[in-house]
């Protein structure tokens, strides 16, 4: 419950959005509060064990079916029985409980990138969702946070949940980004940084003057990882770009959220884009931060281009301007990903699909597949991949003893053509010598 602040208060935008979101609207960082969430997000994993939660319960109809989206990814499509079953699963909810929003993978897409860009989250909104990487929403002046699938069973059950409003670590952004550094360059610096429990149990707010050179996908990228620093949920600043891309979704509440001067912060970190040099996590965890310099030569097997953080057409174009020079190395395994149906349409349209086929890639409709180690892509004992993902815990993406780098896409693109680390900003040259 909230406790008796001084008003008028400066507040942040994570204390704006969960005090727009309950009954007491004096809700500050630290206080429990009820908050009812725009929109609830199940999976074909997690919310299968939701929906169990729910039958276990006794739920036979849930508070606010319109509240609720369910998109079938991780397993898309069925890859065994028991992955049909789960899909199954959730297509009878939704039937049951008159859940409209119901988004399978081949007309959707993978969930933290289906949602903005259907205009189901957008800036001031709140998203509850029963997978870790819900943070994503934020990178649209929103707040999205992840549950574990019992919590996200009381959600359904009720429409509500109390949450512990978190204390917020401002990342302040200045400056422009060097040529080949990405988003993705920019939030795996800031977890190698700060470790990956940099931000534990506090909300990530990305602001400044440097904001300006990061376009809408390079925001989802960081947004998205913001997990792997520990954050609870991240929140970007609303500018012209948030609202260009608000206007194209189709988000219907318009009410951004600012900081205020004065608000008060956990800590306050400034990130100079220009001294960020281009970098991959090296096995076994995201914050394990290295300079691509210093990993040159390292030999893969398989390059993964696409997930929930970097399956956008920005990442997209960068893979296909190595590819439309360069033919995947013979034994490299290169799969590419766009992370939603219409990413992969626009994808089509410019021609970068058959560039990637022409290449010698592995190209199928948006799974989070072999991101996860699900299915389609799973490293072999002693095999090495560079992912544009999230996660390079060991196992991640199959064999216990095989490894993930994570990196951007110009850097898993020169990596598909060289079968080893290598600099994107080289192989380019080559090309044009
Ligand atoms: C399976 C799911 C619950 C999980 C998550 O919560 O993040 C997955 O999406 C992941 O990336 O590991
Ligand atoms: S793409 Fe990967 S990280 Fe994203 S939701 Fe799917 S499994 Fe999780």
């Amino acid at each position: 419950m909230s406790q008796s602040h001084p008003t008028p208060a400066a507040l942040t935008m994570t204390e704006k959005i969960y005090a727009a979101h309950s009954n007491d609207k004096n809700v500050r960082a630290g206080d429990i509060a009820i908050i009812v969430p725009d929109v609830v997000l199940l999976n074909d994993t997690s919310g299968t064990i939701t929906t169990a939660q729910l039958k276990m319960m006794g739920i036979k109809q849930i508070a606010n079916p319109d509240q609720v989206v369910v998109v079938t990814d991780h397993f898309y499509p069925p890859k065994d029985v028991t992955s049909a079953n789960s899909v199954r699963m959730l297509k009878n909810l939704s039937h049951d409980m008159g859940i409209k929003h119901l988004y399978d993978s081949g007309r959707g897409g993978i969930e933290h990138a289906l949602l903005p860009e259907i205009g189901l989250i957008g800036p001031g909104g709140l998203v509850f969702g029963a997978d870790s990487h819900t943070c994503t929403a934020g990178a649209l002046n929103a707040s999205g946070m992840g549950f574990g699938s019992t919590d996200l069973a009381a959600v359904l059950a009720t429409g509500e949940l109390w949450v512990k409003v978190p204390p917020s670590i401002r990342i302040e952004l200045t400056g422009k980004p060097n040529p080949f550094v990405t988003g993705k360059d920019i939030i795996l610096s800031i977890i190698g940084q700060i470790g990956c429990d940099g931000a534990l149990n506090a909300a990530l707010e990305f602001g400044g003057a440097g904001l300006f050179h990061l376009n809408i996908d390079e925001r989802f990228a960081i947004a998205n990882m913001a997990v792997e620093a520990g954050a609870e949920t991240c929140v970007f600043e609303f500018d012209e770009q948030v609202q260009a891309y608000i206007e194209c979704s189709g988000w219907q509440e318009h009410s951004p959220v600012y900081p205020d001067k004065g608000a008060s912060y956990q800590s306050v970190i400034s990130i100079a884009l220009e001294t960020i040099q281009p970098v991959l996590a090296a096995p076994p965890s995201p914050d394990h931060c290295k300079q691509l310099k210093d990993l040159l030569g390292t030999k893969v097997n398989q390059v993964y281009i696409g997930n929930c953080s970097n399956g956008t057409m920005t990442d997209l174009r960068q893979a296909a301007s190595i590819l439309r020079h360069h033919d995947v190395k013979a034994e490299v395994r290169l799969i590419i990903v766009p992370a939603t149906n219409k990413i992969y349409r626009q994808a089509a349209q410019e021609g970068l699909l058959d560039i990637f086929a022409r290449a010698g890639a592995f190209v199928s409709m948006p799974t989070c597949g072999a991101c996860f180690g699900g299915h389609m892509g799973i490293l072999a004992a002693g095999e090495t991949a560079i992912a544009t993902t999230n996660r390079n815990f060991r196992g991640r993406m199959g064999h216990i003893d095989s490894q993930v780098f994570l990196a951007n896409a110009w850097i898993a693109a020169a990596a598909a053509v060289k079968g080893e680390i290598y600099d994107p900003a080289r192989l380019l040259k080559e090309v044009s010598i």
